[in-house]
């Protein structure tokens, strides 16, 4: 079993938990009782390169990054530092997050919420839009073509945004295919953990460019978000580089400056 796998088999047994203590037909009604989803197509591709702020407590590759006792508090930081958008890791086993932590930040910040797990089946999209969530992950390596297509409309159909996500070019044909409006582009191999920054720049020039283009993992400064607007990029999505600098929100704001300055390059729309 590769790292991918076995992330997700423990993500499976966790669903199931969750699945038996509130039946499917619950979790779709708490959704539709939920305030809509914001647009964020134009927020994503507003002028500047922009950042999308993650709350990450441990990862697989790293393990404990940061204790982040006050989720809320660490998303209203990078609110007010300029992020675009709050992506929140919801997996528990190899990434600390919880629903908790999204149930929080989503009651804190008015920007969109991006819902960050292994989604594998309709009830986590459901599970989603419950809890506040405007943009859902879908990983193009852990999802069969039928399965990624199913999952994308029905994040549509609930209006929230997916985020598909891809590490190869036979990837990112599968996301378009699918009918992927933003595409993230993953310097991280999730089978293997191993990063490699210039997996951006071979894929992005193949996208269309009515795409948004999301550059992720691996943004440790402002000179990393500027290598990947050079490369095309209309964001980039950076966890472990604000989560463990001494002052998070001078780490977004920094990136945020960086982004916005006009010698940033920008993608051609
Ligand atoms: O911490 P980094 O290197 O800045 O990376 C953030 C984000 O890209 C990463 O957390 C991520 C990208 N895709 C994922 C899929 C699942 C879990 C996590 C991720």
């Amino acid at each position: 079993m590769n790292v991918l796998e076995s992330i997700i088999s423990g993500v499976r047994e966790d669903l199931a938990a969750r699945e038996a203590a509130l039946p499917l037909a619950d979790i779709k009604a708490k959704a539709r009782d939920a305030a809509p989803a914001l647009p964020v197509f134009d927020i994503l591709r507003a002028p500047g390169v922009g950042v999308i702020a993650e709350v990450k407590r441990a990862s697989p590759s790293r393990g404990a990054l940061a204790d982040i006792a006050d989720p809320a508090e660490l998303a209203g930081i990078y609110a007010d530092g300029g992020a675009r958008a709050i992506s929140v890791l919801t997996e528990q086993r190899r990434f600390g997050g919880s629903l908790a932590d999204l149930d929080a930040v989503r009651a804190t910040v008015q920007i969109p919420v991006l819902r960050k797990d292994f989604v594998v089946t309709p009830y986590q999209v459901h599970e989603a839009r419950a809890h506040g969530a405007d943009i859902v992950l879908l990983i193009v390596a852990a999802l069969e073509q039928p399965v990624l297509h199913g999952l994308l409309e029905r994040v549509e159909s609930l209006g929230m945004t997916a985020l598909v996500e891809v590490h190869t070019e036979a990837e990112a044909d599968r996301a378009l295919q699918a009918g992927a409006k933003v595409i993230g582009i993953n310097a991280r191999d999730l089978t293997t953990l191993d990063v490699d920054r210039d997996v951006f720049a071979r894929i992005a020039p193949g996208l269309p460019s009515d795409v948004v283009t999301i550059a992720e993992s691996g943004v440790r400064g402002p000179a990393d978000l500027l290598a990947y607007a050079g490369a095309g990029a209309d964001a980039v999505l950076v966890g472990e580089g604000l989560v463990t600098a001494g002052d998070p929100g001078l780490a977004v704001a920094d990136l945020v400056t960086a982004g916005s300055h006009p010698a940033c390059p920008r993608p051609a729309h």
